[in-house]
């Protein structure tokens, strides 16, 4: 008998900010598909007591800790957007603790495949490595503003100065072996996530 578990089916979703990736994920965990969320990762790390908290306050003082021990979340993201040096210290500390935690979701995975929703995965070659695919969830930039104004609060020049710092939408594209359409409704992205579960499944079982 192997007692080495094989390696799973790996899907990279990414996708610009306010794209959908989270609403696609959300449909592909529905379906059955392991989901090993980045963002989420991000978040547990700088969460109260989160293991990158005390790096982060070494780092840039307490200025960015909220009165409960977190990550002041909105301070940081004026901070880093339009300080590309505090971003890349910020992403110093968080980059290999995601990295390594998403690796070890990924392994412990049950399902028949997972989904590694990373919205950086097109800019970042060590998360390409890892997936058999990549699904890109795409729409005009127009509707990416607009939804994360709705959903965030944010005012479009903080979106585009997020914005700035990613993959253009080409560049995604141009990576893409799958890409789900996300600029008209709801109902139209979980028919596509739902041909491409099919898809994935399929796939999964016949590697
Ligand atoms: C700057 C922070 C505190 C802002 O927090 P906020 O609650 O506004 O955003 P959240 O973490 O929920 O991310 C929302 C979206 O912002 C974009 N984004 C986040 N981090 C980055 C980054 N380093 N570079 C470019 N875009 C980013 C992504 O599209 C992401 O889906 C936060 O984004 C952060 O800690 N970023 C560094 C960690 C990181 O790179 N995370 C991405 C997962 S690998
Ligand atoms: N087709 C759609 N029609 C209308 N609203 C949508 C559609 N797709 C997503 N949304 C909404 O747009 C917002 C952004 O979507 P979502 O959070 O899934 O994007 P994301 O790519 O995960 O964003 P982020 O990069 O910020 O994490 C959410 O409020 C979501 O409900």
């Amino acid at each position: 008998m192997n007692d080495i578990a094989p390696r799973p089916y790996i899907i990279g979703l990414t996708g610009g900010i306010g794209s959908g990736k989270s609403a696609a994920a959300a449909h592909f965990a529905r379906l059955g598909a392991e989901v090993v969320d980045t963002d989420l990762i991000a978040h547990g790390l700088t969460a109260p007591g989160g293991a990158a908290m005390d790096a982060i306050q070494r780092a840039f003082g307490t200025s960015m800790i909220a009165a409960d021990g977190s990550l002041d979340r909105a301070a940081m993201r004026a901070r880093v957007f339009s300080h590309p040096e505090a971003k890349r210290q910020l992403e110093a500390i968080l980059h290999p603790m995601i990295r390594d935690e998403s690796a070890r979701q990924c392994h412990a995975a049950t399902a028949p495949y997972v989904i590694l929703a990373v919205p950086l995965l097109v800019e970042s070659g060590s998360y390409r490595e890892r997936c058999d695919r990549i699904c890109v969830v795409d729409c005009p930039e127009h509707l990416q503003l607009e939804r994360v104004r709705t959903r965030s609060g944010l005012d479009e020049a903080q979106v585009r100065a997020i914005m700035a710092t990613q993959a253009s939408r080409e560049a995604r594209l141009a990576a893409a072996d799958d890409v789900i359409d996300n600029s008209t409704s709801l109902e139209a992205l979980k028919q596509q996530v739902a041909s491409l579960h099919a898809r994935y499944l399929a796939a999964s079982r016949t590697r």
